[in-house]
């Protein structure tokens, strides 16, 4: 199967970090054309990208081979209608948002039309992301490779069965913005036991790098790492007893159910 025209539908964040990881490895697309509703996104990526800019979502199904939908999932109904007259079996349609199943994809858009359904995560911008995928009933094993070979330029990737994508929306797909969230607390943190607000930061950050790297490279598991800092009678273990007592566990467990929820919600409507 050769894919030469690459289309993308939503020139937001999430096509601009698969697109510059896209333009800067070795996937070959010949071209790239795009369409946003915002004439200033589809110019930034004509000139960051070299993307062609085209004047509807008709067109980029038209011309694309690989279609990418990155639009919001409020959007998609509306948006497959548009290009489903476009459609045919030797395309390959892959859409990127949180809780539509390629199921309710194959319902609008027909089931000829081979769909893989994605969940990337924001550091796909720096190449450390991570992105699931799955393939409808019209998918066959060469559109998966295809697809992972594109993601594979921003980050790792995994093949899970559609099943899976609630969950792993709510856990990579959300967890970005929770580690922020806990590189904010940490900063503040610091700066309340009087530390400067930069220092304070960069404390916070290069400690959670530390920490990836230390998972990352020894491959120990996070308990065993953890036990390593904590001395008895130390400081870890106070502050530890702390977050414990305070319901950091209880508190992820929450918030990846929730998220897990509403991507289910997303999909519904
Ligand atoms: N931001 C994230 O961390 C992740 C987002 N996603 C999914 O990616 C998709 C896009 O999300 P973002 O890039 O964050 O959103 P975004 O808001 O940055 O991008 C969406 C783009 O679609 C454009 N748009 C709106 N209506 C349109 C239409 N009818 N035709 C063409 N373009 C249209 C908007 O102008 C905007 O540029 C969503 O479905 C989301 O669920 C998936 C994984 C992670
Ligand atoms: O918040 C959202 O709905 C999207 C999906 C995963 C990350 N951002």
């Amino acid at each position: 199967m050769k894919y030469r025209v690459l289309g993308v539908v939503g020139c937001g964040n999430m096509a601009y970090a698969l697109v510059k990881g896209l333009t800067q490895s070795r996937f070959d697309f010949e071209t790239i054309v795009g369409f946003d509703v915002n004439p200033a996104r589809l110019n930034l990526f004509r000139q960051e990208f070299s993307v062609k800019p085209v004047s509807s979502n008709q067109e980029v199904a038209e011309q694309g081979d690989i279609i990418v939908l990155a639009v919001k999932p409020g959007q998609i109904r509306q948006v497959l209608e548009e290009v489903k007259d476009k459609l045919t079996s030797d395309k390959l349609l892959v859409s990127i948002a949180a809780g539509i199943s390629t199921s309710l994809i194959e319902e609008v858009a027909g089931s000829h039309v081979p769909v893989i359904r994605v969940m990337p995560n924001t550091p796909c911008l720096v190449g450390r992301g991570i992105s699931a995928i799955a393939a409808g009933t019209g998918a066959s094993v060469e559109h998966e490779e295809v697809v992972a070979r594109m993601f594979a330029a921003v980050g790792e990737v995994c093949r899970v069965p559609e099943s899976y994508m609630d969950a792993v929306t709510a856990l990579s797909g959300s967890g970005p913005a929770y580690i922020y969230l806990v590189a904010e607390a940490m900063s503040d943190a610091g700066v309340e036991v009087g530390l400067p607000r930069d220092l304070a930061r960069l404390m916070a950050l290069k400690t959670i790098a530390g920490a990836v790297a230390m998972m990352e490279v020894t491959g120990k598991h996070p308990a065993v790492l953890r036990e390593d800092v904590t001395s008895p009678g130390g400081t870890t273990i106070a502050g530890l007893r702390e977050l414990e007592e305070n319901g950091l566990r209880k508190a992820f467990f929450r918030a990846v159910r929730r998220a897990f929820e509403r991507s289910m919600e997303l999909g519904r409507r």
